[in-house]
């Protein structure tokens, strides 16, 4: 049976009174601790007196083997196997874009910022980058950056008000393209020309997944007028959907994948090649150099494929995320899945377009195929919506949470909570308590998920690559090792371990900042900058005696490691190796 303890066991002691209490409730509070401090001893500090500190000598020193000061501090704090093996996204917007802001963010765990295209300019989002980026590089954080391409957002709504409007039940509403300054009473504003497209009297118009229910019942040309059959709210940016006779009128088909709004002259070319379409967000992720981009609505395999075939040809690694957001994609998800780097399960739009009870086991299946297909794979919108408002979740927000760290999602992602909320941080502690948790007793209770049994490999190499992993997280489990140690250029070894989710974390050793840089969403997986030779035993001696002398590994403990680095210049026999080292 697993040790049933307060939360409080969570957190490193002594605590001070004060802040005892303050977290006696669930303790779903934050925890920080000053990142030049190497070795905390045991207390922890709150978010709200933390201050950002200059540089030390310390932190120069741990710079240079490439490990970031939040895993560092968190390994001092937990031990190897209290190292958090789920990866968090949080979603930036005007709530947390300052430098201070993000700042806090870091420190609270965040793996990844993204950046929804959809909302504010091209220059406040390069700004958000390069502080993100200055963070990294000073502070000794290591944050990915990952951008959401707009997509065709065909079905967004705007009353024009600040706030949430009410459809009363009969009440009389026009959707309407036409643009208009602030807001017009019972009048909304759709975002595309064509929104009404093929829409007949008497289907029926959902608003975000079902807060409100209205009926058509007459078109003016482009525009709707209907009447609201299930009263509710309406927010501002809402999503709409159609429906007749219990079916979903798909319009997604009718429309590219990315939409064509900007850059005319430098999309036309493309556009002819790929007819793929955003090439202004796209273009600005390649010249802020993001880590990943998150392509909204794909369809099928080849919208990503054209995407990942441009940005080979730019010589970009770019890591290419497909968002799980209609219908359309669930019919090819396996071909989507194979192309792509990893999936989101887009649970906002995908609410919209499949009926919401049906979200929980697509949502596992999803994550089970990503794990079978080994790419990672992220759980987004709505994880802790209530706390875009309130300071504390619901019960049923924390069982979601847990639900899909239990499923072993990769990732999970804030959106509105930290993009717009006035409580980010303590949602992205929320989610870091919750996850670690989950995982302690997922670990205890021994609810090892098994080796996933599809295969992979084609040619010899990578058989033998897979089987490595296979058995080495086998290994790792069966013998209690302290952590597995993964030398890797190009990160397949890493993730292949990771897919495999065994209960030590993954230190994955690579030279190459853009696979250290796509790691950062592996589930279990710590990647760390280091210069690497061709010699592996020199390898693993030197990063093996400076984390000793970091005290973060001692006498006695062992660890299993990995390589997959090809000696440069040497034919590659066996180039793949598997080895347990116990620490003298
Ligand atoms: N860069 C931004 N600038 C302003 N508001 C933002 C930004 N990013 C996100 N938001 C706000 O946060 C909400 C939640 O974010 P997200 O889920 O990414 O978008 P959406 O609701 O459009 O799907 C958005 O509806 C929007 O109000
Ligand atoms: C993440 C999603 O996409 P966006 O926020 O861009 O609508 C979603 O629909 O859940
Ligand atoms: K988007
Ligand atoms: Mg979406």
């Amino acid at each position: 049976m697993a040790s049933f303890t307060s939360d409080l066991s969570l957190i490193p002691k002594p605590l001070p009174k004060t802040l005892r209490k303050t977290i006696s409730r669930v303790s779903l509070s934050r925890k920080i601790v000053p990142f030049n401090r190497l070795k905390p001893k045991g207390l922890t500090m709150h978010v709200a007196s933390a201050v950002i500190e200059p540089k030390t000598e310390e932190t120069e020193e741990f710079l240079s083997l490439g490990f970031d000061v939040v895993t560092e501090a968190e390994l001092a704090e937990k031990g190897f196997l209290g190292l958090r093996k789920t990866k968090l996204v949080c979603t930036v917007g005007p709530a947390c874009c300052s430098y201070e802001e993000l700042w806090k963010l870091a420190m609270g765990g965040m793996n990844v910022a993204r950046l929804n295209m959809c909302h504010n300019t091209k220059e406040w989002h390069r700004d958000v980058i390069r502080k993100i980026k200055k963070l990294n590089s000073e502070q000794g954080f290591c944050v990915s950056v990952m951008i959401d391409t707009e997509g065709s957002q065909i079905h967004v709504a705007d009353h024009g008000a600040p706030s949430s409007v009410k459809a009363e039940d009969g009440s009389i509403w026009f959707f309407t393209t036409e643009q208009f300054e602030g807001c017009r009473p019972f009048t909304v504003q759709a975002s595309y020309e064509g929104f009404a497209e093929g829409i007949k009297e008497g289907d029926e118009l959902v608003v975000d997944g079902g807060m409100a229910t209205f009926k058509v019942i007459e078109r003016i040309g482009n525009d709707l007028r209907c009447k609201c059959i299930d009263p509710g709210l309406l927010l501002p940016r809402a999503k709409l959907s159609f429906w007749r006779d219990g079916k979903l009128v798909d319009k997604h088909h009718e429309l590219p994948t990315l939409s064509t709004k900007f850059d005319t002259d430098l999309i036309s070319s493309i556009v002819m090649l790929y007819e793929l379409q955003d090439w202004s967000d796209i273009e600005f992720g390649i010249s802020e150099g993001v880590d990943f981009i998150a392509m909204s609505f794909v369809k099928d395999a080849d919208a990503v494929n054209h995407l990942k075939n441009y940005l080979s040809t730019k010589n970009k690694f770019i890591k290419v995320l497909a968002k799980i957001e209609s219908l359309e994609s669930l019919h090819k998800l396996e071909e989507i899945v194979e192309a792509s780097d990893g999936i989101m399960v887009a649970r906002g739009d995908l609410g919209v377009e499949i009926p919401l009870e049906q979200i929980p086991t697509v949502q596992e299946d999803i994550i089970n195929l990503c794990r079978q297909l080994n790419k990672p794979v992220i759980v987004a919108s709505q994880l802790l919506e209530s706390m875009i408002e309130y300071p504390t979740p619901t019960r049923a927000e924390v069982a979601d949470v847990s639900e899909a760290v239990r499923q072993y999602a990769d990732a999970l992602m804030l959106s509105g909570e930290s993009a717009v909320g006035s409580f980010g941080e303590k949602a992205l502690s929320v989610l870091r308590m919750a996850s670690s948790r989950m995982e302690l007793w997922s670990r205890e209770e021994n609810h090892q998920s098994s080796v996933p049994q599809h295969k992979l490999g084609i040619s010899l190499p990578d058989q033998i690559a897979e089987q490595i992993c296979n058995c080495a997280s086998q290994m790792a489990n069966n013998l209690g090792v302290d952590a597995v140690f993964v030398y890797t250029r190009h990160g397949q070894m890493a993730s292949l371990l990771s897919r495999n989710r065994p209960n030590p974390p993954i230190f994955a050793f690579t030279d190459e900042k853009s696979t250290q840089m796509a790691l950062n969403l592996q589930w279990g997986v710590i990647p760390i900058l280091v210069d690497l030779s061709d010699d592996m035993d020199d390898n693993i001696n030197k990063t093996t005696d400076l984390i000793k002398a970091k005290a973060m590994l001692k006498e006695g403990d062992t660890v299993l490691i990995v390589s997959d680095v090809i000696p440069t210049g040497s034919t590659p026999t066996v180039y793949q190796s598997l080895q347990v080292k116990i620490i003298s």
